[in-house]
This record gives C-alpha cells, sequence and structure tokens, in this order.
C-alpha cells in the first residue's frame, strides 16, 4: 500500500540522496581518491536495502506541506454548503454532518502537527503516509456523505449547489492530494461516487444526466490526478538526480584535488632526494629524472626525456662490459631487479652503482612502466677495496703479506702441477737492520724498507710476487718456470742492489742483506715447506757469512 512497483524501481535507480552518503574522511585518508569512488558505491548499494525511496518520502511531505490550506478550506466550504442547504435539510442532520466534518478535520490536523513536530526520519515516512491515507478517506466519505444526506429532493437549485461544491472540493483535492495517487483516489472516490449514485436513482432525465456527468467528471478527474501524479514524481526524480549529480561532482572534484596534493608531495619527495631517481614508460623512454639523476648521468631532464635509458647512460659489469640497466630488465620481466655496476658521469668520473628498479603496474595490473632509484656506492666501494686490500698487505710497503704470498704460491703450485713445471722463491732478509733503526732513527728505518720494496721489485718481472713477511723479511715468488741457476741471477742482482746506498732525508744508509732460496718441487711439494725450505737456507746464508 505504502510504496508502488514502480517506486521499488526507482528505488534502485535512484538510490540513496546524495546527502545520506557524504564521504567518509578517514576511509577516504585510508584509500585515497581512486578507492574512495568504489567505497561511495558500495554505501550506495548498502543504502536501498531497507531504506525508503527519497522520492516516497518527499511525496510524503509534500502531502503535509499542503494540509493546512486544505483543511481550512475544507472547514469554511462545509460552513457554506451547510449554511446554503439549512432551508431544506433538518439542523441536526446538518449539525451531525458539519460535526463529522469537524472530527475528521480536527484529527487530522493534529496528524500534521504531530507530523511537523516529529523527527524528519525517512524511515518514518510509510506510517505517515498511511495516517494521512485514512485521513483522506474518511474526509472523502464525509464530503460523500454530504451527497447523500445534504441532498434535498425538493431543490433542484440546493441539489446543484451540492454537486458543485463536492466538484470543487474534488478538483481542489487533487491538487494538493496528487502527490500520492492513493491518497487522491481515497478522496475523491468516496467524495463523488454517493452523489453520483443519488442522481442516477432519480428519475428525471436531468438527474439521471447529472449522475453520468459526476461520473465522467470522476473520471477526468482521475486521469488528470493520474498526470499530475507522474508530473510530481518525475520532477522529484530530477531533483534527486541532480542533487546526487552534484555531490558526485563535488566528491570527484575533491578527490582530484587530493590526487593532485599527493602528486606535488611526491614529486617534491622524489627531487629532493639523495639518490638518483629515474622513471621509464612502458615503450622503455624516459619519462622523468629527478636531480641528483641529472648530476649522475650529467644529462638534464629535458635532453633524457623520451630517450632509451641506454642512450643516456650505460652500465657496465665487473668485466668492463657494457650490461643492460635493471631499469630496462624489470620492464621486460616486470618484477622487480637489484644490479650493481659501473658508470661514468661527467668527465668520465667513475660512479660505482646500485641500481634497485621496480615495474610500475596501473589499478588494472597493467605495466605501465618501471622506476629505478640508483645509489652512488663508489665511496662504500673505495672502503671495501680498502679493507679487503689491508687484509693481505702490509701497511709500510703496500707489498702483499704472509696471506697473499701463500695463496699466491698455492696457485703457483697448482700451475706447475698442472704443466709440469718448476718455479723459485727468494728469502731475503736484511743484515743487522736493529743497527739502522738504533743509530738513523724508527722512521729512517722505515723509509729504507720501503726504499727496499721498490728496488726489489725492479729487479723481478712485473708477474712476480714480492712479499713483505714482517720486520725486515721480503720474500719474492718467481712465477713461471724457473732454473736454479735463474734464481742464482736473481738473488745476485738484488744482493748488489741491496749494496747500493740508500738515501734517507739528509743522511745515507749502507745495509746488506742475506738471501735463501728454495725450488719447487725440489724443496717442498706445499706453500709451507718451501718458504720453510728458502728460509733455512737464508739462515745459513747469513750465518755462513757472519763466521767468515
Ligand atoms: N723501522 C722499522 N723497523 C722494524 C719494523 N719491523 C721490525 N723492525 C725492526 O727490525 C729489526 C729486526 O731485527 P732483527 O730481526 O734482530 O734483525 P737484524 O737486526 O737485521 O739482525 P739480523 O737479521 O740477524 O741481521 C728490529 O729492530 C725491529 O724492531 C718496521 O716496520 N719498521
Amino acid at each position: 500500500m505504502g510504496v508502488t512497483n514502480d517506486e521499488r524501481c526507482d528505488r534502485s535507480a535512484l538510490r540513496q540522496p546524495a546527502r545520506a552518503y557524504a564521504p567518509d574522511p578517514l576511509c577516504d585518508r585510508l584509500h585515497g581518491p581512486f578507492i574512495s569512488t568504489a567505497h561511495v558505491d558500495m554505501r550506495r548499494t548498502s543504502g536501498e536495502i531497507g531504506d525508503p525511496n527519497p522520492v516516497f518520502v518527499e511525496q510524503v511531505a509534500l502531502l503535509y506541506q499542503n494540509a493546512p490550506l486544505a483543511y481550512t478550506t475544507t472547514l469554511i466550504n462545509g460552513a457554506i454548503l451547510a449554511y446554503v442547504q439549512s432551508e431544506h435539510i433538518p439542523l441536526v442532520v446538518l449539525l451531525a454532518w458539519y460535526g463529522s466534518l469537524i472530527v475528521v478535520t480536527a484529527g487530522r490536523a493534529v496528524v500534521a502537527w504531530r507530523h511537523a513536530s516529529a523527527s524528519h526520519n525517512p524511515t518514518r515516512a510509510p506510517f505517515w503516509n498511511l495516517l494521512y491515507l485514512l485521513g483522506a478517506g474518511a474526509a472523502g466519505c464525509v464530503w460523500g456523505a454530504a451527497g447523500l444526506v445534504l441532498f434535498p429532493l425538493d431543490s433542484i437549485a440546493h441539489q446543484v449547489f451540492v454537486a458543485f461544491v463536492l466538484a470543487g472540493m474534488a478538483a481542489g483535492g487533487i491538487t494538493v492530494l496528487a502527490s500520492r495517487i492513493e491518497a487522491c483516489m481515497a478522496f475523491l472516490l468516496p467524495a463523488l461516487l454517493p452523489l453520483a449514485i443519488q442522481y442516477l436513482t432519480l428519475h428525471t432525465a436531468l438527474q439521471r444526466a447529472m449522475g453520468v456527468m459526476t461520473l465522467i467528471f470522476l473520471a477526468a478527474l482521475t486521469i488528470s490526478a493520474w498526470n499530475f501524479h507522474r508530473a510530481i514524481r518525475t520532477s522529484l526524480r530530477l531533483r534527486f538526480d541532480k542533487q546526487e549529480l552534484e555531490a558526485e561532482i563535488a566528491r570527484r572534484l575533491r578527490a582530484e584535488e587530493r590526487l593532485f596534493h599527493e602528486k606535488d608531495r611526491l614529486q617534491t619527495t622524489v627531487r629532493s632526494i639523495g639518490e638518483g631517481v629515474v622513471l621509464i614508460d612502458a615503450d622503455g623512454r624516459i619519462e622523468d629524472l629527478n636531480p641528483a639523476a641529472e648530476r649522475l648521468f650529467d644529462r638534464c631532464r629535458q635532453d633524457a626525456a623520451g630517450r632509451p635509458p641506454h642512450e643516456v647512460f650505460a652500465c657496465f659489469d665487473d668485466q668492463g662490459w657494457r650490461s643492460p640497466t635493471a631499469l630496462e630488465d624489470a620492464l621486460k620481466s616486470a618484477t622487480p631487479q637489484k644490479k650493481r655496476s659501473v658508470l661514468y658521469g661527467k668527465d668520465k668520473v667513475k660512479y660505482v652503482i646500485e641500481e634497485l628498479a621496480t615495474p610500475l603496474l596501473d589499478r588494472h595490473d597493467r605495466l605501465v612502466g618501471a622506476v629505478s632509484v640508483f645509489r652512488d656506492m663508489t665511496e662504500q666501494h673505495r672502503l671495501t677495496e680498502q679493507l679487503i686490500h689491508a687484509a693481505d698487505h702490509d701497511v709500510l710497503t703496500g707489498l702483499p703479506n704472509r696471506n697473499r704470498l701463500k695463496e699466491r704460491t698455492r696457485q703457483a703450485i697448482a700451475r706447475a702441477q698442472r704443466k709440469q713445471e718448476t718455479f723459485g722463491l727468494l728469502f731475503v732478509d736484511l743484515d743487522d737492520f736493529k743497527i739502522v733503526n738504533d743509530t738513523l732513527g724508527h722512521a729512517s728505518g722505515d723509509a729504507l724498507l720501503v726504499d727496499v720494496a721498490k728496488r726489489l721489485t725492479d729487479c723481478v718481472r712485473a708477474e712476480d710476487t714480492i712479499a713483505r713477511l714482517g720486520g725486515d723479511e721480503f720474500v719474492v715468488l718467481l712465477d713461471g718456470p724457473t732454473q736454479k741457476t735463474e734464481i742464482e741471477a736473481i738473488a745476485r742482482k738484488i744482493l748488489i742492489r741491496l749494496r747500493e746506498p740508500f738515501q734517507l732525508e739528509t743522511q745515507s744508509a749502507t745495509i746488506s742483506a742475506s738471501i735463501g732460496t728454495s725450488l719447487y718441487p725440489d724443496d717442498g711439494h706445499d706453500a709451507e715447506s718451501l718458504l720453510g725450505s728458502a728460509d733455512a737456507a737464508m739462515y745459513r746464508a747469513k750465518h755462513g757469512r757472519n763466521k767468515k
């Protein structure tokens, strides 16, 4: 009774009024603009369940809006009718009829007053609609009763007056009741049908014609009421559509504003960070790079935009081969990529960089590009290299230390085994180096050791290894096939070279050295035994010399 089929369709078409789903700031903050649209749609769907159609709510409100005028007119017209008919109708009948009209109108007025002071809860609209319907039906019945009890059989003029008043009330009724068609019919039918029946039961042609005319008038009013009702409903529907549209536009504008704001913030962040950031599109062409990347590649944004990354910067691997960037790999594989490579910036300055590339997907999981963050690892790389170097090199002379020597000796043994070759070791120990320290000072001793390292380097080939074991002990590993005679020749060369005076700042010093040698495989099969043999030979040489 409260809602027609047509209006149930309206519910799904119109959904909720815009005001019923104002945006939730928390959700908006959490989900961002795109998600927020989906969130609104979900609320609309949920709004359809249980909540009355807003058009229906507005139609009921319109009924009550017109109530004061309608009720006043009812009482005035009723009084005039009773007064005019008093010439032919007994007073008691008149009082009973008008009394009924007052009671019904007063009841309707009380309902209207309660409605005005009640909270505007849309879910109560069907209840208020029902009350109004009952009131309209009761008023229609009272007016219809006038067509029977205030209808004097002895005065055609007063009969016509009753018909005139009822027609006027009916016509006026549709203007205030048309917003709800069932209220309209609840008033029209009981108001006019008794009059039509009354006329049709009389005997003159005029009176029967009046009866037929009343029925035709009732039909015409019904059609008008129906058209009027549809016009009101359409206009309300348009109004709510407009409101919803305006709210949707406002929501989208807010979302757009947030989007711009977030984009600005993101751009400022990307532009201010120390790492280089490069963005490529789905075709692998550079879209943007931040100032750090501009400095790293020595290329400006405008110049780089639209080019493939390899035209803007070149990455090289450990072996010095050109390699694709992680950015290009990430786009190809659609998976994140991490790579460490070398690139050359302004003035061919070498940078060691770590590149972290991530493919970019849109809301529909389509690959739309990739972004790379380039971290300059040059300094870190240099420190690591320094640490690695310090672990197996002597700090004073920069020569390989004992560990490195042993490793090189093992490699030499492996190669010699493979190729069935021999190689030699020379153990060099300075004689009475302590005296240099004691007489010239420790710093001069250091300088002399550094000089010794240089002289040893001059005496052998670049591929041979010279190591400092500590103190005044040095070892020369002769790489490649070597005969005993060659080793002895090199030892002599070294001894002669070391006997030359060393120029140490203001003074000069002359030293000598003792050398012991060993030959692989004759004097040992591993690094330790070869070193031990050379050391022992050196010891013998030194003490043999001292005895002479
Ligand atoms: N200046 C300097 N002296 C060092 C360094 N390392 C060790 N020495 C010194 O080198 C000297 C080595 O002394 P010894 O091993 O007795 O050798 P030597 O005096 O040459 O005597 P012989 O080997 O028997 O001829 C010691 O006085 C150490 O203090 C260094 O890095 N710098």
